[in-house]
This record gives C-alpha cells, structure tokens and sequence, in this order.
C-alpha cells in the first residue's frame, strides 16, 4: 500500500513523516525530492530565483520517475508499506500555480496528464491543511515557493485535486498542536491497516 503525506511547506508532512517511521519500523520511508543526483538537480532549480518553470517542471517529474523505479515499485512488489512525503500531488499543486502565467493551457490538467502514463497513484494520501501565512511562517519563507502569496494558488490546486478524487484524500487539520495532528494522522493509519 502506498500512502503519501500532502499539503504546504511547513505544514508539518515531515514531523509526522518521522514519527510514522518511529511507530511503523518495518515499512519503506521515502521522499521527493528524493536523495539522488534527480533530486539535486531539483534543489538547485528550487533556490535559482530564475530558474525556468517549465524546465523546473521535468527535472521534478525526472526525479519522480527514478523514485518510482528505484524505489516506490519495488517497495510495492514486495509488500511493503511504501510512506512518501510528497509526492505527484506536489507537482500538480505547485508547477500548476508556478505555469499559472505560462503558455500552458489548464497547467493542472497537463501536469496529470504527463504523469498519467507512467505514475502509480498513492492508495491514500494523508493533507495536512494549514492556511499559507501560517505555512510561510512555519517554513522560514526561505525560497521562492515558501511565500504567502504563492502558496495560497497551491492550497487552491490541492483543494482542485481533492474535489476531483475525494476518496483517496484524509484531509488532517494541521494547524493544531503537532500532538494532536499526529494522533490524527495515526488514527488513519490505523484504519488503514486494519482494512488491509
Ligand atoms: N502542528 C504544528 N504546530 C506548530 N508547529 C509545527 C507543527 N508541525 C510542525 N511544526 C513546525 O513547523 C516547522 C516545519 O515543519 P515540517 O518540516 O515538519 O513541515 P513540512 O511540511 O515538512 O515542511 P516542508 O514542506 O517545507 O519541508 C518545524 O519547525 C516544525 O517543528
Ligand atoms: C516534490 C515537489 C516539491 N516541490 C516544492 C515544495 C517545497 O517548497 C520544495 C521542497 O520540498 P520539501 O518538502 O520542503 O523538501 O519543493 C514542488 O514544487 N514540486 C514537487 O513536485
């Protein structure tokens, strides 16, 4: 099963992300962007003020692509619990505000539709909502996507995704005390196994 934390920078995704690994030691703990030479491309795209939206698009969906194969379908074809902070959802949230302006005809819709050939979709995933004055302030507002402004298109694609497949999404109040919003988090996981 492959359960996926979403939601704004500093909405707490990793927090929870380490006190799962902590309750659930036997399953695969994962992350985008992932830890490869993939990943460094995008976190050098990710602090270029000027870097090319477009181009900031594919080095993601390059990155995602190597997790899959490297690391997401195996997991799976094992059996194991595959838990990833991040994941396509981010993509369709932030380059679909960041195309906003672009050429690009409804960015979301063209995001999903180059992921759809080859992504495996999460069984579940988990959004922890908090407002983005909140978000910003939790994360620093270091880089480009960590401003109030900017992530208040991305909570409004995150809301489009979860109008568009209700029953993947647990949407998780994430402006509560990390205690609570990790309890919250584990009552689902619970659930979920329990269903398995
Ligand atoms: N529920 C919470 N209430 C208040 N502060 C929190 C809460 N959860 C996390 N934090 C704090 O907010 C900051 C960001 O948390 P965290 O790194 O877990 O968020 P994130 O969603 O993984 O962010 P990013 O996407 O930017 O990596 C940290 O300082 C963390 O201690
Ligand atoms: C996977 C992914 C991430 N982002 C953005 C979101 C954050 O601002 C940074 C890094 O993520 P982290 O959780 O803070 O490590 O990248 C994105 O724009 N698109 C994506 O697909």
């Amino acid at each position: 099963m492959l359960v996926t934390l979403e939601g704004l920078d500093g909405s707490g995704k990793t927090t929870v992300w380490e006190a799962l690994s902590d309750r659930y030691p036997e399953a695969v703990f994962t992350h985008e962007p992932t830890d490869s030479w993939y990943g460094d491309a995008v976190n050098r795209a990710i602090d270029d003020d000027d870097a090319d939206p477009l181009a900031t698009l594919f080095l993601f969906t390059a990155d995602h692509a190597d997790h899959l194969s490297r690391v997401v379908r195996p997991a799976l074809a094992e059996g194991n619990l595959v838990v990833s902070d991040r994941y396509a959802d981010s993509r369709y949230a932030y380059q679909a505000a960041s195309l906003a302006d672009a050429e690009i005809q409804r960015p979301l819709e063209y995001i999903r539709g180059i992921h759809a050939a080859f992504t495996r979709p999460p069984d579940k995933t988990i959004y922890l909502d908090v407002d983005p004055e909140t978000a910003a302030a939790r994360s620093g507002a270091t880089n480009k996507f960590e401003q109030a402004g900017y992530l208040a298109e991305v909570r409004a694609n995150y809301e489009r995704l979860i109008d568009a497949d209700p029953n993947r999404f647990v949407r998780v109040d994430a402006t509560q005390s990390p205690e609570a919003v990790l309890d919250s988090v584990e009552d689902v996981f619970d659930r979920l196994l329990a269903d398995d």
